[in-house]
């Protein structure tokens, strides 16, 4: 393990420093495009325009005969484009892959100073992350980039998921992590071919009912990806990175979609990613806190001004703890509020 006196000086000369806080931004929708796909790329501008983080992706879904086309095609965009306050990241191959290497090198030295985050995908442990890290601060050093470029992992493998806190504690570059319910499901040998999202199956039911044992039993569909959120949150939030639901796979099922959405929001998931324009809205609301939720959370604020003691409001005791659960819930919608000004009026700032 590295000396933590080490830990945030540059892994190469001329490296930038590591960042000592991941920089928290509006992050409800990461949006996957495909930069080799002439279409998605025509609109990239415009797509920016609705989302908070824009991704190219050279990964899974584009088909290997468009890996380098991809890869121009992003570092084109990247290059002609100001996207404002919209970042902008890509996922690049994977680390045994015959295209990381072009990958990041190209995209470091040609376009390392438009890029906020490049995602690693099949991240399995920490040693990936020191390779990643050191050959990084190399190429950043190389193309005299300042702002040090950051790392997002996704949990795609029984490994990963099994050294999922040493990976958070990598490397200062750690941004956050998403889940990768597809191949995790591949590498697990779980037996669903859906991306994301729950199964019909896994199920609890009621007991049968002891005066009428044959009568119809009630069936509580239960969320398959429950353990592996509440291990990424719980990794990503002890070293300051941010968790993010991954990809829901069936476009045509908005309403599942939002309810997996929600469910990773609840457990504390700062977004999730968008794969098609409709799920982009989809995404905004569900990870934008609801207008009640966030002028219930201001009255509690407001009743404990120095967030200690106890009261009541409402019918319900609100005390030191309470007081931090609506601080969170104010600072998101703060956070959100000074980019969205209709979400700003119905929050009240
Ligand atoms: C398991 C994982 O790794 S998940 C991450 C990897 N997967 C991805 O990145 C998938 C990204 N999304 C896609 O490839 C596509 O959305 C698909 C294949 C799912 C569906 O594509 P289509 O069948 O073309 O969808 P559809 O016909 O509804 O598209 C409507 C319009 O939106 C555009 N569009 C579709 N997806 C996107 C996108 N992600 N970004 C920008 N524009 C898009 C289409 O080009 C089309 O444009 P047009 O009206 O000018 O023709
Ligand atoms: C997100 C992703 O890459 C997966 O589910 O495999
Ligand atoms: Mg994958």
């Amino acid at each position: 393990m590295r000396s933590p006196r080490d830990f945030f000086k540059p892994l190469a000369l001329g490296a930038p420093q590591p960042l000592a806080d991941i920089p928290v931004r509006p992050s409800r929708m990461i949006h996957f495009f495909d930069p080799s796909n002439p279409k998605m790329a025509e609109k990239a501008p415009s797509i920016a325009s609705r989302v908070d983080i824009l991704l190219g992706n050279m990964e899974d879904a584009v088909a290997i005969d468009n890996k380098e086309a991809a890869r121009e095609g992003f570092i084109r965009i990247a290059r002609e484009n100001d996207f404002g306050d919209t970042q902008l990241w890509t996922r690049i191959n994977s680390l045994d892959s015959p295209w990381f290497l072009d990958d990041i090198h190209r995209i470091v030295t040609e376009v390392g100073d438009k890029i906020d985050v490049i995602m690693l995908p099949k991240i399995q442990g920490a040693w990936d992350i020191h390779y990643a890290d050191q050959l990084l601060a190399q190429l950043e050093a190389r193309a005299g980039i300042q702002r040090p470029i950051l790392l997002h992992c996704i949990l795609e493998t029984a490994l990963g998921v099994a050294n999922v806190e040493s990976i958070a504690n990598a490397s200062p570059r750690i941004q956050g992590m998403s889940l990768g319910p597809a191949d995790l499901a591949a590498s697990r040998r779980m037996k669903t071919t859906r991306i994301g999202g729950g199964h019909p199956g896994y199920l609890v039911r009621d007991d049968p009912d002891a005066d009428n044992p044959e009568a119809p039993r009630t069936a509580h569909q239960q969320d398959l990806w429950h353990y592996t959120i509440g291990r990424m949150v719980d990794a990503c939030v002890s070293v300051g990175a941010l968790p993010f639901y991954g990809p829901f796979g069936a476009i045509d099922d908005p309403t599942g979609c939002e309810d997996q959405f929600r469910n990773a929001f609840l457990m504390g998931c700062v977004g999730a990613w968008s794969l098609h324009p409709s799920q982009i809205d989809i995404a905004k609301t569900v990870f934008s806190p609801p207008a009640d939720e966030v002028l219930w959370a201001k009255r509690v604020l407001e009743a404990l001004p120095d967030g200690s003691g106890a009261v009541m409001v409402d019918g319900k005791m609100q005390d030191d703890a309470s007081w931090k659960q609506c601080k969170v819930m104010v600072d998101l919608a703060k956070l959100i509020a000074d980019s969205d000004p209709a979400l700003k009026k119905a929050y009240g700032f």
